[in-house]
């Protein structure tokens, strides 16, 4: 074999294959854990479709996360889930004196000081119809009514305690009518906004509708969330989000989207990005690793890395605390 072609002499060691996979670790600062949080305030509710991911009322809250905190959580992605608030066509009950994550800002920004609070910013698990934006009669999306809600529900997450918002809803222009809302609040260098920019219409949503309660309830999300094949699209999204001043970008779902990972990355490698790995994404894992299929711990591990590599600074996913205890010293 020629000497240049020999690769078993780089990868008979351990530490020589770990050499031969840089800056691709997974470290407690690649992780941002998802959580839903009930207006149900001492509620902590299995969710059937994500096992081991449960509603937390306000008050389970503190000992959900020290824990998490004590092993090294740095990041938090904040859902609001809305059991009793009414739901109304503008979601009104986003951004309300009851909203649980109104109420949740200000006890985790007082308990957990140095852990980094992003917020989901959409209004599907507040309005009538599950949809998430506002419509027009004709069940169409309103997309000027839409980023101005959008825009409000940012800003007032901002004033309870957000450091991060991240607008899921897909609307065109959100991004600046969000970061313009900031700036006039007085927030704009207080507040990031992590832009969902490239997300795609995936049938890989489905537990987390069944958690935070937050289907449509007519039609679905395919006139605003992005055609599963469109690279495009993707691209163009991406740089409108970076243009209109995106802090950071995210791609989602994870797994099946890692070369738009990729392009995107490469496309604007001065922002941070982050993938999200969905909730269809997380119970396939869950599921097949129960049934024996694979060994979730190791072939988890596989997927970060491959996250990782395709470019991905950040992963959101809901298994966090398993990839805390996986991290922790031996
Ligand atoms: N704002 C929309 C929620 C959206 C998917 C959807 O329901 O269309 C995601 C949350 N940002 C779902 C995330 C997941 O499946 O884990
Ligand atoms: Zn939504």
């Amino acid at each position: 074999v020629p000497p240049k072609h020999t690769l078993h002499s780089g990868i008979f060691h351990p530490v020589l294959r770990q050499w031969q996979s840089p800056n691709i670790e997974i470290t407690v600062n690649n992780l941002m854990y998802p959580i839903f949080i009930s207006d149900e305030k001492n509620a902590k509710e299995a969710i059937n479709s994500m096992p081991d991911v449960y509603r937390y009322g306000i008050n389970q809250l503190e000992s959900l996360l020290e824990p998490l905190v004590a092993k090294g959580l740095q990041s938090v992605l904040l859902f609001g889930v809305s059991q009793h608030l009414d739901k109304d066509e503008i979601g009104s009950n986003a951004d309300s004196k009851g909203n649980p994550i109104i109420q949740a800002l200000p006890l985790l920004r007082r308990k957990f000081p140095n852990l980094l609070i992003a917020c989901d910013v959409c209004l599907c698990p507040y309005t009538i119809h599950g949809h998430c934006g506002i419509l027009n009669n004709d069940g169409s999306i309103n997309n000027t009514d839409s980023i101005r809600r959008i825009a409000e529900v940012a800003v007032s997450y901002a004033k309870a305690g957000a450091q991060i918002v991240a607008p899921s809803d897909m609307m065109d222009g959100r991004i600046s009518a969000i970061k313009h809302g900031l700036a006039a609040a007085g927030y704009s260098n207080k507040v990031a906004v992590l832009s969902y920019a490239v997300k795609f219409a995936s049938g890989l949503y489905g537990p987390f509708r069944d958690a935070s309660q937050s289907a449509p309830k007519f039609g679905d999300r395919k006139c605003y969330q992005l055609p599963p094949g469109s690279s495009g699209l993707a691209a163009r999204a991406a740089a409108r989000d970076v243009d209109e001043g995106a802090d950071m970008l995210m791609v989602k779902p994870g797994l099946p989207y890692l070369d738009v990972v990729r392009h995107t990355k490469d496309a604007h490698p001065q922002y941070p990005l982050c993938v999200y790995q969905v909730s269809g994404e997380y119970a396939m894992l869950y599921h097949g690793a129960q049934n024996g299929a694979i060994n979730l711990e190791n072939v988890l591990n596989e997927i970060l890395l491959s996250m990782r590599r395709a470019g991905a600074d950040c992963i959101i996913t809901y298994f966090t605390p398993l990839i805390l205890d996986m991290l922790q010293p031996k």
